[in-house]
């Protein structure tokens, strides 16, 4: 079922489901918010379709948002997870194509659309493993899905300047029980092929930097973007004592989770469709303090940013071709 976003806030009910199993959607000028009926929420402000926010169903914040970053749209928001689109950093000097652009790409610093909203249920799982009321079953396994679009007609003519293909994007961002995921549809409307870089800058919310590593990269050849980009190979988990910014190619291809762990205890799964690449990054002392939008100065030890993309090569994209990825977050 799909609304459209015609109401600025709405109670929205599914047929079938439990009465009580009712999605809470509110939709301001600016953001969009969706509850589901077991207390997991999700905010996305329009400004980038950047997700500013997803709680638990106990109300914990899982991203990381800084306290300092701007939410007027006079820069890219710094924490939640920004869209990185259609040049991952600052263009590369062999890449003509993107020059122009500024790091990180346009779509984190458009004003994107709100296309609607769908919920779905899916209740077997439940139902035959917890023998739960069908009811219950419903409500536990409700999610919502967020649609919001961006096309070259609704870029700014400045930036449409700096990268004139035709070209249309969908991103969802899906709430789930116990997951969020989001997936990007990239849609070539031109008469001639364009490349692109695309990223979920993800910026995970983590109690300490310093017991904090990622599994899922051991034996990963990566590039080391604080050493000039030097190619070397992980071994065992990524720890932090420093300034990291590494460009991993997991081994294990998308579908084989990278991990956040904390204390030895997996926090978070990233599974990723179609995205070869993973980006970990934490600025660390000297740079979150050089960030003006980065705060507090020491929340570089409650962040870390694991990115799943496609940021090695360039995704080529010919007239009238689409190109899907998503990544999915699955708490531990
Ligand atoms: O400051 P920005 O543009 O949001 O980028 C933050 C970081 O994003 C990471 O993805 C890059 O690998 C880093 O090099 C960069 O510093």
């Amino acid at each position: 079922m799909v609304d459209r976003p015609n109401k600025p806030s709405a109670l929205s009910s599914t047929p079938g489901l439990n009465p009580q199993a009712q999605v809470s959607i509110s939709h301001g000028s600016s953001r969009v918010t969706a509850v589901l009926p077991t207390g997991q929420s999700v905010e996305v402000h329009l400004y980038g379709a950047t997700v500013l926010s997803w709680k638990d169903s106990r109300g914990q914040e899982q991203l990381w948002l800084s306290e300092t970053t701007k939410l007027d749209g006079s820069k890219a928001i710094r924490g939640g997870i920004p869209l990185v689109f259609p040049v991952f950093g600052p263009s590369p000097p062999d890449h003509p194509a993107t020059a122009q652009l500024p790091q990180h790409g346009f779509a984190r610093t458009s004003r994107w659309e709100f296309l609607g909203k769908s919920t779905s249920e899916s209740s077997e799982v439940f139902q035959s493993s917890r023998g739960q009321s069908s009811a219950e079953v419903a409500t536990a396994d409700l999610s919502v899905k967020l649609d919001f679009g961006l096309s070259s007609g609704n870029l700014e003519p400045e930036v449409r300047k700096l990268w004139p293909h035709a070209f249309g994007l969908i991103y969802s961002v899906t709430l789930g029980c116990n997951s969020l995921s989001t997936s990007l549809v990239v849609t070539n409307e031109d008469d001639k092929p364009f490349d692109f870089q695309v990223l979920f800058h993800t910026y995970f919310g983590i109690s300490d930097i310093n017991k904090t590593e990622i599994a899922g990269l051991d034996k990963a050849e990566y590039l080391d973007k604080t050493e000039g980009y030097a190619a070397k190979t992980q071994s065992a988990n990524v720890s932090f004592t420093r300034e990291t910014d590494r460009v991993y190619t997991p081994v294990g291809g998308p579908r084989e989770p990278v991990s956040i762990v904390e204390s030895g205890k997996k926090r978070f799964d990233v599974v990723r469709d179609n995205l070869g690449d993973v980006v970990v990054w934490n600025p660390w002392q000297d740079k979150a303090a050089g960030m003006a939008d980065f705060g507090p100065d020491d929340g570089y030890k409650k962040m870390v940013c694991v990115e799943a993309g496609s940021v090695r090569g360039w995704q080529v994209l010919e007239p009238g071709d689409a190109f899907e990825c998503a990544q999915t977050i699955v708490p531990q």
